[in-house]
């Protein structure tokens, strides 16, 4: 068996970033910025009033000014100010020449024609200066997922297109004669398929493409014709039949469709019976059946995978450091990933950790991450985790 490190080292190496596409930014958010874009003008573009007022050379407390005209936003002055003169201006709008500061309207009395400058002012400037936001050229750099606020910043920029890695098509196969679709009536011996429910969520969030195939029966005629419907999906996921029953068919089926097999089982817990391989033009991986194996390894591996054919460096799933609340015993010799609950007093692992428990994995927040041979762990130890 290879370690979870080693077998994430085997998937990066299959997992390419994929091609290059120009979407609307309304269409943008949560895409993977494939190319750095660069700015095309200086934000503000002109010195900007920060307040409304009035735009004046010199603000002497007592003075008496002349109001010359104004600046509203979208429609600046036309003109200079100069000593003796003042233009009402508004947020946004244009400073005229000549104008050194922005008296806040608060500050000032006015009659007619003529302000009055106040005694106790306010000895803020309120003007933004050309490009104090950013300049023509100024980058937002790649690759990296765009948030609602790069949305923003790329709408200020004046980029209504923005180069994206396409999203990864990943079917999803569920394998077994136990299974039917949730809302179908099961048979007596049935239960409902609900880990490609799970990683189709999980991969909606990622960014890829899921596509739901039809449920595999346990012979090799049903999941042949599955597996065929995979075509032109650059990622396939087949979930159970992995291990070592007599009806674990998919590392033998997908190897006599000619599948490249990169390893089969890592030493983690759960998750064990994990495969990968690149079978045509698609990347494989064949995930356990257990719910709870088949989403951990989910976030663990297929996540990271996603990642990396979208663009983003090749990484592991991003761990953080907690207390425990709770004492650990020593574990094993496979990685264990315990399901548990983080809260202000820190880390508690549940009681069960059996692997098909979807309610105790429902509970969980977070995954702590035990290393192998890891030895007994008091409260208080500092430990890693996976937030959930
Ligand atoms: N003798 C051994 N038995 C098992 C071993 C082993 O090393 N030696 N490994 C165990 C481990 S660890 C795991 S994990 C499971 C995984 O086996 P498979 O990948 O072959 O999964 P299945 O046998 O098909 O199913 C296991 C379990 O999960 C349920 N299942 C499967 N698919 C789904 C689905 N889409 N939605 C919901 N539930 C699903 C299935 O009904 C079974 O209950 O093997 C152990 N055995
Ligand atoms: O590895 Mo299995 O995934 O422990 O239940």
């Amino acid at each position: 068996m290879i370690t979870v490190a080693e077998a994430l080292d085997h998937l990066f190496a299959l997992a390419a970033p994929l091609e290059v596409e120009r979407v609307p930014l309304l269409d943008a958010e949560g895409r993977v910025l494939a190319e750095p874009v660069a700015a095309r003008r200086d934000q503000p573009p002109f010195p900007a009033s920060a307040m409304d007022g009035y735009a004046v050379v010199e603000a002497i407390p007592g003075a008496t000014l002349t109001v010359i005209g104004e600046s509203a936003a979208g429609h600046g002055f036309d003109g200079a100010v100069s000593a003796g003169q003042a233009v009402r201006i508004f947020t946004g709008a244009p400073v005229p020449p000549g104008a050194a500061r922005i008296v806040i309207q608060e500050d000032v009395t006015r009659d007619g024609d003529r302000i009055t400058i106040g005694t106790n002012l306010d000895e803020n400037a309120y003007i933004r200066s050309a490009g104090t936001d950013f300049r023509s050229g100024d980058r937002v750099e790649a690759p990296r997922r765009l948030t609602p606020q790069d949305i923003a910043l790329l709408a200020s920029m004046n980029i209504p297109e923005v180069p994206v890695r396409r999203r990864p098509v990943v079917a999803l196969i569920s394998t077994g004669d136990e299974l039917v679709m949730p809302g179908e009536e099961p048979g007596r011996d049935q239960i409902i398929a609900s880990n490609t429910f799970g990683l189709h969520a999980l991969l909606r969030q990622l960014g890829a493409k899921p596509r739901l195939l039809p449920i595999a029966h346990d012979n090799v005629a049903s999941l042949e014709t599955v597996l065929g419907l995979a075509e032109g999906a650059d990622l396939v996921i087949t979930i159970g039949g992995a291990s070592v029953g007599d009806h674990d068919l998919v590392a033998q089926v997908a190897a006599g469709m000619g599948m490249e097999r990169a390893f089969h089982k890592v030493a983690m817990r759960p998750g064990k019976p994990l495969m990968s391989g690149q079978l045509g033009g698609a990347m494989m991986i064949g995930l356990p059946g257990n719910p709870v194996s088949a989403m951990v390894c989910g976030h663990v591996f297929v996540a990271p995978v996603i990642r990396a054919m979208l663009g983003l460096p090749k990484a592991p799933t991003p761990r953080s450091r907690a207390p425990l609340a709770a004492p650990l015993g020593a574990n094993g010799p496979r990685e264990h990933y315990m399901r548990a609950r983080l809260d202000a007093s820190g880390l508690t692992a549940f009681e069960r950790q059996d692997s098909s428990l979807l309610s105790v994995l429902g509970a969980a927040n977070a995954l702590i991450v035990r290393p192998v041979s890891d030895g007994a762990r008091a409260a208080g130890d500092i430990v890693d985790y996976i937030a959930l």
